[in-house]
Protein backbone atom coordinates (compact mmCIF):
# COMPACT_ATOMS: atom_id res chain seq x y z
CA UNK A 1 0.00 0.00 0.00
CA UNK A 2 2.63 2.61 1.08
CA UNK A 3 4.68 1.39 -1.90
CA UNK A 4 4.75 5.13 -2.83
CA UNK A 5 7.28 5.78 -0.14
CA UNK A 6 10.60 5.93 -1.69
CA UNK A 7 13.91 4.82 0.11
CA UNK A 8 17.32 5.42 -1.25
CA UNK A 9 20.09 2.36 -1.03
CA UNK A 10 23.05 5.05 -1.13
CA UNK A 11 25.58 2.76 -2.13
CA UNK A 12 27.91 1.65 -5.30
CA UNK A 13 28.83 -1.60 -3.92
CA UNK A 14 26.21 -3.98 -6.06
CA UNK A 15 27.39 -7.19 -3.76
CA UNK A 16 25.87 -4.72 -0.64
CA UNK A 17 23.25 -3.56 -2.63
CA UNK A 18 21.94 -7.09 -3.45
CA UNK A 19 21.77 -8.23 0.43
CA UNK A 20 20.11 -5.07 1.33
CA UNK A 21 17.82 -5.29 -0.81
CA UNK A 22 17.03 -8.93 -0.62
CA UNK A 23 16.62 -8.03 3.38
CA UNK A 24 14.22 -5.18 2.74
CA UNK A 25 12.24 -6.64 -0.31
CA UNK A 26 9.07 -7.47 1.68
CA UNK A 27 8.34 -4.14 3.22
CA UNK A 28 6.14 -1.65 1.83
CA UNK A 29 8.52 0.79 0.62
CA UNK A 30 10.11 1.30 -3.10
CA UNK A 31 13.55 0.75 -2.88
CA UNK A 32 15.88 2.67 -5.38
CA UNK A 33 19.06 2.26 -6.50
CA UNK A 34 21.69 5.19 -6.83
CA UNK A 35 22.13 4.10 -10.40
CA UNK A 36 17.98 5.35 -10.77
CA UNK A 37 18.94 8.63 -11.29
CA UNK A 38 21.44 10.57 -12.87
CA UNK A 39 25.02 11.51 -11.86
CA UNK A 40 25.64 12.72 -8.21
CA UNK A 41 28.69 13.50 -7.07
CA UNK A 42 30.69 10.46 -5.01
CA UNK A 43 30.76 11.17 -1.20
CA UNK A 44 34.13 11.50 0.46
CA UNK A 45 34.56 8.71 3.39
CA UNK A 46 37.14 10.82 5.58
CA UNK A 47 35.02 9.79 8.56
CA UNK A 48 37.37 8.24 11.17
CA UNK A 49 34.75 6.07 12.34
CA UNK A 50 32.28 3.70 10.49
CA UNK A 51 29.31 5.91 12.13
CA UNK A 52 30.87 8.79 10.73
CA UNK A 53 31.13 7.80 6.99
CA UNK A 54 27.57 6.04 7.04
CA UNK A 55 26.17 9.33 7.99
CA UNK A 56 28.24 11.16 5.37
CA UNK A 57 26.71 8.53 2.57
CA UNK A 58 22.98 8.52 3.77
CA UNK A 59 22.26 12.57 4.44
CA UNK A 60 24.43 13.59 1.20
CA UNK A 61 22.26 11.49 -0.02
CA UNK A 62 19.07 12.56 1.11
CA UNK A 63 19.60 15.93 0.34
CA UNK A 64 21.00 15.90 -2.93
CA UNK A 65 17.80 13.28 -4.15
CA UNK A 66 15.35 14.68 -1.68
CA UNK A 67 14.27 11.44 -0.59
CA UNK A 68 15.50 9.49 2.64
CA UNK A 69 18.48 7.46 1.80
CA UNK A 70 19.98 4.26 3.65
CA UNK A 71 24.09 3.91 3.70
CA UNK A 72 26.14 1.13 4.94
CA UNK A 73 29.62 1.58 6.06
CA UNK A 74 31.70 -1.65 6.99
CA UNK A 75 35.01 -3.27 6.87
CA UNK A 76 36.95 -5.59 8.34
CA UNK A 77 38.97 -5.07 11.67
CA UNK A 78 41.72 -7.31 12.12
CA UNK A 79 43.36 -7.89 15.79
CA UNK A 80 47.29 -8.46 14.56
CA UNK A 81 46.85 -5.13 12.45
CA UNK A 82 45.37 -3.26 15.54
CA UNK A 83 42.15 -2.91 13.62
CA UNK A 84 43.52 -2.43 10.07
CA UNK A 85 41.94 -2.23 7.59
CA UNK A 86 38.95 -0.92 9.24
CA UNK A 87 37.22 2.51 7.58
CA UNK A 88 39.97 1.82 5.28
CA UNK A 89 39.07 -1.78 3.87
CA UNK A 90 37.67 -0.16 0.86
CA UNK A 91 40.82 1.55 -0.16
CA UNK A 92 43.30 -0.38 1.41
CA UNK A 93 45.26 -1.67 -1.67
CA UNK A 94 44.72 1.45 -3.39
CA UNK A 95 41.90 3.24 -5.10
CA UNK A 96 41.59 1.28 -8.24
CA UNK A 97 42.36 -2.21 -6.50
CA UNK A 98 40.15 -5.12 -7.35
CA UNK A 99 38.27 -7.15 -4.59
CA UNK A 100 40.94 -10.14 -5.07
CA UNK A 101 44.02 -7.46 -5.05
CA UNK A 102 42.80 -6.30 -1.41
CA UNK A 103 42.31 -10.23 -0.04
CA UNK A 104 46.04 -10.95 -1.59
CA UNK A 105 47.02 -7.79 0.82
CA UNK A 106 45.64 -8.72 3.54
CA UNK A 107 46.92 -12.27 3.28
CA UNK A 108 50.58 -11.13 2.73
CA UNK A 109 50.55 -8.88 5.51
CA UNK A 110 49.49 -11.94 7.77
CA UNK A 111 51.51 -14.56 6.66
CA UNK A 112 53.44 -16.45 9.55
CA UNK A 113 50.83 -14.37 11.88
CA UNK A 114 49.15 -17.21 14.12
CA UNK A 115 46.90 -14.10 15.40
CA UNK A 116 43.73 -14.70 12.68
CA UNK A 117 40.85 -12.89 14.64
CA UNK A 118 39.22 -10.56 12.95
CA UNK A 119 35.46 -8.82 12.58
CA UNK A 120 33.36 -7.21 9.68
CA UNK A 121 31.90 -4.36 11.19
CA UNK A 122 28.37 -2.53 9.84
CA UNK A 123 26.94 0.64 10.32
CA UNK A 124 23.79 1.50 8.93
CA UNK A 125 22.58 4.62 8.57
CA UNK A 126 18.67 6.04 7.37
CA UNK A 127 18.87 9.66 6.59
CA UNK A 128 16.35 12.16 5.57
CA UNK A 129 16.89 15.26 3.62
CA UNK A 130 17.17 17.90 6.03
CA UNK A 131 19.84 15.88 8.35
CA UNK A 132 18.39 13.43 10.99
CA UNK A 133 19.52 10.26 10.71
CA UNK A 134 18.75 6.66 12.28
CA UNK A 135 21.77 4.44 13.31
CA UNK A 136 22.19 0.65 13.19
CA UNK A 137 25.13 -1.96 14.38
CA UNK A 138 26.06 -5.18 13.45
CA UNK A 139 29.15 -7.05 14.14
CA UNK A 140 30.60 -10.71 12.83
CA UNK A 141 33.49 -12.51 14.19
CA UNK A 142 35.56 -14.93 12.71
CA UNK A 143 39.37 -15.34 11.56
CA UNK A 144 41.59 -14.73 8.26
CA UNK A 145 41.75 -17.94 6.16
CA UNK A 146 45.31 -18.32 4.92
CA UNK A 147 44.18 -18.74 1.07
CA UNK A 148 40.53 -17.71 -0.38
CA UNK A 149 38.15 -20.39 -0.56
CA UNK A 150 34.44 -20.06 -2.28
CA UNK A 151 33.15 -17.85 -5.24
CA UNK A 152 30.18 -16.27 -3.74
CA UNK A 153 29.65 -12.54 -2.19
CA UNK A 154 32.15 -9.52 -2.19
CA UNK A 155 34.92 -8.14 -1.02
CA UNK A 156 36.63 -10.01 1.55
CA UNK A 157 34.31 -12.98 1.60
CA UNK A 158 36.80 -15.45 0.42
CA UNK A 159 39.08 -14.95 2.96
CA UNK A 160 36.93 -14.83 6.03
CA UNK A 161 36.50 -17.96 7.55
CA UNK A 162 33.25 -18.31 9.93
CA UNK A 163 34.02 -21.37 12.58
CA UNK A 164 30.45 -22.23 13.18
CA UNK A 165 29.75 -22.72 9.49
CA UNK A 166 33.22 -23.95 8.67
CA UNK A 167 32.94 -21.88 5.74
CA UNK A 168 34.33 -18.69 4.28
CA UNK A 169 31.54 -16.02 3.70
CA UNK A 170 32.22 -16.62 -0.37
CA UNK A 171 31.02 -20.43 0.08
CA UNK A 172 27.89 -19.49 1.66
CA UNK A 173 24.33 -18.48 -0.16
CA UNK A 174 23.67 -14.67 0.40
CA UNK A 175 20.47 -15.94 2.54
CA UNK A 176 22.98 -18.03 4.91
CA UNK A 177 25.44 -14.96 4.86
CA UNK A 178 22.89 -12.70 5.75
CA UNK A 179 21.66 -15.36 8.90
CA UNK A 180 24.66 -14.28 10.69
CA UNK A 181 27.03 -11.01 8.89
CA UNK A 182 27.48 -7.69 10.48
CA UNK A 183 25.05 -6.33 7.28
CA UNK A 184 22.09 -9.15 8.37
CA UNK A 185 22.63 -8.20 12.06
CA UNK A 186 22.49 -4.56 11.82
CA UNK A 187 19.07 -4.90 9.19
CA UNK A 188 17.38 -7.15 11.21
CA UNK A 189 17.95 -4.38 13.96
CA UNK A 190 15.95 -2.24 10.66
CA UNK A 191 13.25 -4.96 9.89
CA UNK A 192 12.65 -4.97 13.18
CA UNK A 193 11.47 -1.88 13.79
CA UNK A 194 10.25 -0.88 10.35
CA UNK A 195 6.98 0.45 11.75
CA UNK A 196 8.68 2.60 13.52
CA UNK A 197 11.52 3.85 10.81
CA UNK A 198 8.59 4.56 8.26
CA UNK A 199 6.83 6.73 10.98
CA UNK A 200 10.23 8.50 11.78
CA UNK A 201 10.16 9.45 8.30
CA UNK A 202 6.66 10.57 7.73
CA UNK A 203 7.03 12.43 11.17
CA UNK A 204 10.86 14.24 9.41
CA UNK A 205 9.35 14.87 6.09
CA UNK A 206 5.75 15.80 6.06
CA UNK A 207 3.93 15.86 2.50
CA UNK A 208 3.66 19.57 1.81
CA UNK A 209 0.45 20.86 2.47
CA UNK A 210 -1.39 22.13 -0.91
CA UNK A 211 -1.99 25.85 -1.08
CA UNK A 212 -4.66 27.45 -2.76
CA UNK A 213 -5.97 24.45 -4.39
CA UNK A 214 -9.45 23.58 -4.47
CA UNK A 215 -11.73 20.57 -4.90
CA UNK A 216 -14.11 20.96 -8.16
CA UNK A 217 -17.09 21.03 -5.74
CA UNK A 218 -15.46 24.00 -3.70
CA UNK A 219 -15.21 26.19 -6.97
CA UNK A 220 -17.89 28.59 -7.54
O1 LIG B 1 30.81 3.15 0.14
P1 LIG B 1 29.90 2.29 -0.67
O2 LIG B 1 29.44 2.93 -1.95
O3 LIG B 1 28.75 1.75 0.14
O4 LIG B 1 30.70 0.96 -1.16
P2 LIG B 1 32.16 0.49 -0.68
O5 LIG B 1 32.46 -0.80 -1.34
O6 LIG B 1 33.13 1.62 -0.90
O7 LIG B 1 31.93 0.23 0.86
P3 LIG B 1 32.67 0.84 2.14
O8 LIG B 1 33.15 2.22 1.88
O9 LIG B 1 31.71 0.62 3.29
O10 LIG B 1 33.92 -0.09 2.31
C1 LIG B 1 33.73 -1.39 2.79
C2 LIG B 1 34.85 -2.30 2.35
O11 LIG B 1 34.75 -3.50 3.14
C3 LIG B 1 34.36 -4.58 2.29
N1 LIG B 1 33.21 -5.26 2.89
C4 LIG B 1 32.17 -4.69 3.56
N2 LIG B 1 31.23 -5.61 3.84
C5 LIG B 1 31.68 -6.77 3.33
C6 LIG B 1 31.14 -8.06 3.25
O12 LIG B 1 29.93 -8.34 3.71
N3 LIG B 1 31.86 -9.00 2.65
C7 LIG B 1 33.07 -8.73 2.13
N4 LIG B 1 33.65 -7.53 2.14
C8 LIG B 1 32.95 -6.54 2.73
C9 LIG B 1 33.93 -3.96 0.96
O13 LIG B 1 34.16 -4.82 -0.13
C10 LIG B 1 34.76 -2.70 0.89
O14 LIG B 1 36.03 -2.99 0.40
MG1 LIG C 1 32.92 3.40 0.15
Amino acid sequence: MKRNRILVIATRNKGKTAEIRDLLDAFPISIKNLDDFGPIPEVVEDGDTFDENAYKKASFTARVLGYPALSDDSGLVVTALDGAPGVHSARYAGPDASDAQRCSKLLGELEDQPDRSAAFECVISIAVPTGPALTYEGRCEGTIAHAPAGTNGFGYDPIFFYPPLDKTFAQLTMAEKSRVSHRGKALREVQDEFDKVLKWIDQQMPAPEIVGCQSPSQQG
